[in-house]
């Protein structure tokens, strides 16, 4: 595949947001959420006003309240900008496309300059009672019952619906998906209130059919949950969310399916409910913690200022030292999802004992922060002497977490080390298959003549890796056609 071209690395002026020209409330926003905001924007073409004018388009904030305490109510009113809530943004940067405004307007009331920020009454009508639950599925119980408010909205100055202040589980994929409660009423929560006072258990849908709120649709539903003792709507509904939340949690750095499917099983839906979670280790409260960080892709020219950073440092401490930036930005990609940092000394032993040094000066600089992982074995010689350490990093300046691994490989296998965090994955897996298809097992650490035993996973290793000096000799040897790391983004 050919690399991008390289046009300027982190600004798409063509990006979703473009055209828009935005003022930012900061008043009530984290820090480091306000930074990662600004810096979407404007990395997807919208343009940032530090004043508010008639240039404005959009204006983003927490709430009312803090809007107008920034910004003076009457210029609002002359100048006419869309007034959104932050969580516009939010939605709009996870779906990857500008979601509709539609749901996230800013109620302001201009008239009496005083704010009116009316949450969301969500009166759940049957609330504790279980008879109901069968009949109702979750999504529709939350849509149930709402106080309307859209024409006590429309009677303002702004025609516009005033929203709950979100939580932040409320942008997470799950919970946004049930649509507004306000746009969509079911016509299943007249039938609740009715079906749960009956004085009898029910049997057939015939006993049902005449009572009022009860339609053909709900009729079905009841003969379904009579004849077979389940809904299968509801069935799809709650398989949907098992996933969708599994999925979730497996997200989280440290967290995989099997400790997400036991953190579901424990009736946890969202990343919220993970908060107060004690059985999480400490890897995977700080995943959890710095979730949103994690994830913002690095703008490529940074990882190469880091990579600098990181480069001058090691030599400072262990002149000759090899440190390279593996993964996605070795490839050449215009961002990166973390730094995959892959280390050696071409004198084959002052490797030894490096990183737990090097990652102390790191820390010591305030460019580590947080500790994932820390093993090392380059002194015992035990794992093949390779050293790792995983954790979080920052940009200088900056308090945005990053994921940054080390890995510390012996000269005599750095070649493998270097090809497996270089990537991607599929190259990995298709050298993988091709050294076993000719008697070998390949892995960061080495290319080994398999054994009879080899069945197993990690069975004997009956004798050391194969030597080659780099990649090239790699690749060669499994008769595998050369490929600069740019061309390996397969
Ligand atoms: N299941 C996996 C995960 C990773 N890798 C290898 C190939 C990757 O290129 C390298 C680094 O892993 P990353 O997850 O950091 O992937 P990239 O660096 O390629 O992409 P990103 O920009 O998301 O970090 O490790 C692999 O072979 N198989
Ligand atoms: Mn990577």
């Amino acid at each position: 595949m050919a690399p991008k071209r390289k046009k300027s690395p982190s600004i798409d002026p063509q990006g979703m947001f473009s055209g828009m020209v935005v003022f930012l409330v900061e008043t009530g926003v984290q820090s480091r959420r306000f930074q990662i905001w600004k810096q979407k924007l404007v990395q997807m073409g919208a343009t940032i006003e530090e004043r508010f004018s008639k240039k404005v388009t959009h204006v983003f904030a927490i709430n009312s309240q803090t809007l107008l305490q920034q910004l003076d109510g009457k210029l609002l009113k002359r100048f006419k900008p869309r007034v959104l809530l932050y969580q516009w943004l939010e939605d709009s940067l996870r779906l990857g496309e500008k979601v509709s405004e539609d749901q996230y307007h800013i109620l302001v009331d201009l008239e009496g300059e005083n704010t009116k920020d009316k949450s969301l009454v969500l009166k759940l009508a049957n609330e504790n009672t279980s008879s109901s639950d069968e009949l109702s599925p979750h999504s529709e119980k939350i849509k149930s019952d709402v106080k309307s408010f859209k024409s006590d909205a429309e009677s303002k100055g702004l025609s516009e619906v005033p929203n709950s202040p979100r939580r932040r589980s409320d942008s997470s994929p799950l919970s946004r998906s049930p649509t507004n409660p306000i746009t969509s009423s079911t016509p299943h929560s007249d039938a609740i209130p009715v079906i749960e006072k009956l004085p009898f258990k029910i049997d057939s849908a015939d006993q049902v059919k005449d009572l009022p709120g009860i339609g053909k649709s709900m009729q079905d539903h009841i003969q379904e949950i009579v004849t077979t003792g389940r809904l299968s709507k509801l069935e799809h509904f709650e398989t949907d969310e098992k996933v969708r939340t599994i999925s979730l949690f497996g997200e989280v750095w440290g967290i995989g399916p099997a400790t997400a499917l036991k953190l579901y099983e424990k009736g946890h839906r969202t990343l919220e409910d993970l908060v107060n979670e004690d059985s999480l280790t400490h890897s995977q409260k700080l995943g959890l913690k710095y979730f949103d960080d994690i994830k913002m892709r690095i703008p490529r020219q940074e990882v190469q200022e880091m990579e600098l950073l990181l480069q001058r440092t090691g030599e400072e401490m262990l002149p000759g030292v090899v440190i390279l930036c593996g993964g996605s930005y070795r490839r050449g990609k215009a961002s990166c999802g973390d730094l995959d940092i892959v280390i050696t000394h071409p004198d084959g032993k002052s490797h030894k004992g490096f990183l737990t040094r090097y990652v102390k000066r790191l820390k010591d600089m305030k460019f580590l922060r947080e500790d994932l992982i820390f093993s090392t074995h380059s002194k015992e010689g035990t794992d093949s002497g390779v050293d790792t350490y995983f954790g979080l990093c920052t940009y200088p300046g900056r308090e945005l977490r990053h994921r940054i691994d080390f890995k510390v490989y012996p000269r005599d296998i750095y070649a493998f080390g270097l090809i497996a965090w270089t990537g991607n994955d599929v190259l990995n897996r298709r050298l993988r298959l091709l050294a076993e298809s000719k008697g070998y097992r390949l892995d960061d650490t080495g290319l080994f003549p398999a054994t009879q035993a080899s069945g197993g996973k990690r069975g004997a290793r009956a004798s050391a890796s194969l030597r080659f000096d780099n990649e090239k000799e790699v690749f060669d040897f499994l008769g595998f056609p050369w490929l600069e790391p740019h061309e390996r983004n397969l």
